[in-house]
């Protein structure tokens, strides 16, 4: 039988972007419809250790919101700015991902909340779920939200709740509350509760939600559906922490993942390529003459390119492979 062996090699384009793109911290990425890049940062507001209280609660609101535009799509070739917005609504960007009508879904671990806001340069706010600067856990409150992702088919919305909960919650397309999963589930790989769900992602094909579980060094993946666990991706070299999980649009299976600093396991800091249905990491990438601080988040476009938003160093990295097929007979 003929078996492809798909060599993958990222490297870094150190010309992109061309000119600078003035981010604040990186906290999340996303494609929109156009297969533009949209990068979510935090402009002049940082997270840092006094943000919060140990309620969880904003310490910086007198700061007022974020004026410079939190929210820019940038032409994935050049680098270039093709739109900005989000200015005057956000503290603590977080994550983003798009919907079928190219809006904006984001989580602000500050407000506690996910906003459904228009991408027609308005910032139409068409839904808010949580309640402004309010932490909590139940059905209507968030805890430091971390990411959101959407079913295009179902409208179905999924939040990784957050920093100082540890669920996976649903909600309707209309944002009703519907069902919730993460600690204590039967299945006795979910026996360790989430530390920190930093990151999600839908795998549109296989109707499986995959987590970036951040403190547990591992990702975790559930049927969309039902919450209940299929599998766990889990790598030494991975060290303590994984930041965030996407998936290949390209249909080619792939997973993306960065790792982060830890302590307890110091490792090398990269990008990794995983084949999702054997676990298995294909290529491992980093910036060519700079380090990742703190990769936050990472994105791949249908034509192949990968990028990373790093909170650290304010900039956003796009990396590129030349697929070496060669088939074994
Ligand atoms: O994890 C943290 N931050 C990053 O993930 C982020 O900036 O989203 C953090 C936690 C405690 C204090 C300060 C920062």
């Amino acid at each position: 039988p003929e078996t492809v062996d798909q060599d993958y090699h990222f490297e870094q384009v150190s010309a992109w972007p061309q000119s600078s793109l003035q981010l604040g911290q990186v906290s999340g990425l996303a494609l929109d419809s156009d297969s533009n890049l949209v990068i979510f940062h935090r402009g002049d507001h940082h997270w840092g250790a006094d943000s919060f209280n140990n309620q969880a609660r904003y310490q910086q609101r007198s700061l007022g919101p974020i004026q410079q535009s939190a929210i820019l799509v940038v032409d994935p070739s050049k680098g270039s700015i093709l739109k900005a917005s989000g200015r005057n609504m956000f503290f603590l960007p977080h994550g983003i991902t798009t919907d079928k009508e190219n809006n904006y879904w984001v989580t602000d671990v500050a407000l506690h909340q996910v906003l459904k806001v228009s991408s027609d340069g308005k910032d139409r706010t068409l839904m808010a779920l949580g309640e402004a600067f309010i932490p909590g856990s139940d059905n209507n409150h968030f805890c430091q939200p971390t990411d959101v992702a959407v079913d295009t088919e179902s409208g179905n919305i999924f939040v990784s709740d957050g920093y100082c909960n540890a669920r996976i919650i649903k909600f309707s397309a209309d944002g009703k509350y519907l069902s919730e999963w993460g600690a204590g589930s039967s299945d006795r790989r979910r026996r360790i509760p989430f530390q920190i769900p930093h990151s999600l992602v839908l795998l549109p094909d296989k109707k499986e939600i995959c987590v970036a579980d951040r403190e547990n060094g591992r990702i975790q993946c559930f049927i969309a559906e039902t919450g209940e666990f299929v599998k766990e991706i889990k790598k030494d070299e991975f060290g303590g922490e994984v930041f965030a999980v996407s998936y290949s649009p390209t249909g080619d299976g792939l997973i993306f993942a960065v790792n982060g600093e830890s302590l307890s396991r110091p490792v090398p800091i990269r990008g990794f390529v995983i084949d999702y249905s054997t676990k298995d990491i294909l290529d491992t990438f980093s910036p060519n003459k700079k380090e990742f601080k703190m990769p936050h988040d990472i994105a791949e476009t249908r034509d192949g390119s990968v990028f990373v938003g790093d909170a650290s160093s304010k900039s956003v990295y796009k990396f590129t492979t030349e697929k070496l097929h060669h088939s074994v007979k």
